[in-house]
Parts: structure tokens; C-alpha cells; sequence
């Protein structure tokens, strides 16, 4: 039985990573919030599972280095800064980040990443997303990693290209970037579309999240592959086989 920690474990996903890790038959090793030492919490983990505030992530890294353990990221609104320093921290041990742990996403990543190698430049790619009216930071995670999957398509880096929100005059649309688009508001556990955008046709491709246990046994099966690997970085598509 592996031993799961996690961060982040009163919120709307530490609560449903917890249903899941028991419906799987596995053993909650404990949680922390805001303000609690990670430390014990990771000596008494197999793995850490993340899912709380990108102000967190530098001393969840710490701790899970300091124990040896692996740790599997899904908090979002994470910059350039965080990404370096799970870089560095998988230099040490296991570490796997994602937007979404939902196999259904990372399907569609994989789609998308063949629609923008296989459309030309003169098929637009714009994305939207739609959260419930607490999400704290936009674009999405998975619009990123949607955004990311559609530039490796066409072999650009997505920060080059990325349009993050239009107001105002904006002046025509400018070939080959990338757009996003957030709405916010009720309920939504996470809605998803990349659109491809030529003269007289459009192609859209959607996931819709009827609820956070995708996402939550997701996590738990993204942590358990995750136990006793090597140190590296990691996503969910090697979980999944995609
Ligand atoms: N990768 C994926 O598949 C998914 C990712 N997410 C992401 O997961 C994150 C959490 O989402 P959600 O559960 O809805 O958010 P919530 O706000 O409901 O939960 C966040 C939890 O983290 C706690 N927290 C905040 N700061 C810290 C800290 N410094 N140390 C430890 N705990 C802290 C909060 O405590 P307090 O309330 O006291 O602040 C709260 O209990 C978000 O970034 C979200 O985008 C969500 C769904 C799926
Ligand atoms: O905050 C959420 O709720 C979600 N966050 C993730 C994201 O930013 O993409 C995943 C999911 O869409 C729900």
C-alpha cells in the first residue's frame, strides 16, 4: 500500500484527492495547509501530491528533496521562475507537473498537437476556457499545456507566439500566434475548446469536466506510477501511454 501525502488538503481537490486515494484502496498519509510544515508530513509520505498555491511550490520542492520523496505538481498559475525550479528539483528526485491530470485532456493535447502539425499556418488557433467563479488565476493550467501541445505542432515555443487576453485596439490578428481566452463564473469544474480557425471552415475540439474526480483519480494513479522512480521530470502523458 503506498502512503500519499497532501498539499493543499482542505480545498475543493486535497478533499476529492482524498475521496480517491481511498476509493483506490490506498493509504492518505496526511495533509497541510496553508501555514503547516510540510516536513513530517513528507518523512511520513511515499509520495507528495500538490495541489495548492504557486507560493507554496518552493518549499514543497525543499521538503520532498529533503525526505527523498517524489512529488506529483497540479497547482496551476505557475511562471517561468517555478518551472526552473522543478527543473532543478528533478535533478534530484522524481517530479511530475501537469495542468491536468484527466486522461481526457491530455487527450486532447495529443490531438492537438497533430491538428497544428498537420494544418497550415493559415489555420488560426485560438483557446478558451471556462472555471467556476473562485478560480484564482487565468489563463488555466490546461489552456497552457493545451497552448504548449499546439506550438510543439508546429515547432515554435509557446511564449513567442501566445496572446494572452485582447482589449482595446488591438489591430488585426497577427499570423501564427496563439490566442486565449478565460471566462469565469457558477459552478464549472473546467471546460476546454481549442479552436482551428480558416477561411470558411473551422475545426473545434472541446473537453468538458463534469466534476474534480476526474482530475482527483488522476492525481492518485499520476502519484502511485510515480512512487520509487528515479529522479527526472515527468508528465501525464508517460503515465497514460499517450
Ligand atoms: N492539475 C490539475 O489537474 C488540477 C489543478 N488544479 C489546481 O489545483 C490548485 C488548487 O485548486 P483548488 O483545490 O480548487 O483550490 P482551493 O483554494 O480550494 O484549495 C487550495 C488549498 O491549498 C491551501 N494552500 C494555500 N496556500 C498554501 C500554502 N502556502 N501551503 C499549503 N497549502 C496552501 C489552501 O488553504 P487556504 O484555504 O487556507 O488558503 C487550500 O486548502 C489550483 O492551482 C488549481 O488550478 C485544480 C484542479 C485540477
Ligand atoms: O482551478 C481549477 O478548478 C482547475 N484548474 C486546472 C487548470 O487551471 O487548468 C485544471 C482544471 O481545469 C480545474
Amino acid at each position: 500500500m503506498t502512503r500519499l501525502g497532501i498539499i493543499g488538503s482542505g480545498g475543493r481537490m486535497g478533499r476529492a484527492i482524498a475521496q480517491a486515494i481511498a476509493d483506490a484502496g490506498h493509504e492518505l498519509a496526511g495533509g497541510v495547509d496553508r501555514d503547516e510544515d510540510v516536513a513530517p508530513l513528507a518523512a511520513a509520505s511515499d509520495v507528495l501530491i500538490d495541489f495548492s498555491s504557486p507560493s507554496a511550490l518552493e518549499g514543497n520542492l525543499d521538503a520532498a528533496i529533503a525526505a527523498g520523496v517524489p512529488i506529483l505538481i497540479g497547482t496551476t498559475g505557475l511562471e517561468e521562475r517555478h518551472h526552473w525550479l522543478i527543473d532543478q528539483a528533478a535533478d534530484k528526485i522524481a517530479v511530475l507537473q501537469t495542468g491536468n491530470t484527466s486522461l481526457g485532456v491530455n487527450m486532447l493535447a495529443f490531438l492537438v498537437e497533430e491538428a497544428a502539425k498537420r494544418l497550415g499556418e493559415d489555420w488560426d488557433i485560438e483557446i478558451i476556457e471556462t472555471h467556476h467563479r473562485m478560480k484564482v488565476d487565468a489563463p488555466s493550467g490546461t489552456a497552457l499545456l493545451l497552448g504548449e501541445a499546439a506550438a510543439r505542432g508546429r515547432e515554435v515555443g509557446l511564449s513567442n507566439v501566445a496572446v494572452r487576453g485582447r482589449d482595446g485596439i488591438t489591430g488585426a490578428r497577427e499570423s501564427g500566434t496563439i490566442g486565449f481566452a478565460a471566462l469565469r463564473g457558477g459552478s464549472v469544474a473546467g471546460d476546454h475548446t481549442v479552436h482551428f480557425l480558416a477561411d470558411n471552415e473551422r475545426l473545434s475540439l472541446s473537453h468538458i469536466a463534469e466534476n474534480r474526480g476526474i482530475f482527483a483519480r488522476g492525481a492518485v494513479k499520476g502519484a502511485l506510477w510515480l512512487a520509487g522512480r528515479p529522479a527526472g521530470r515527468y508528465g501525464m502523458r508517460e503515465v497514460l501511454g499517450l
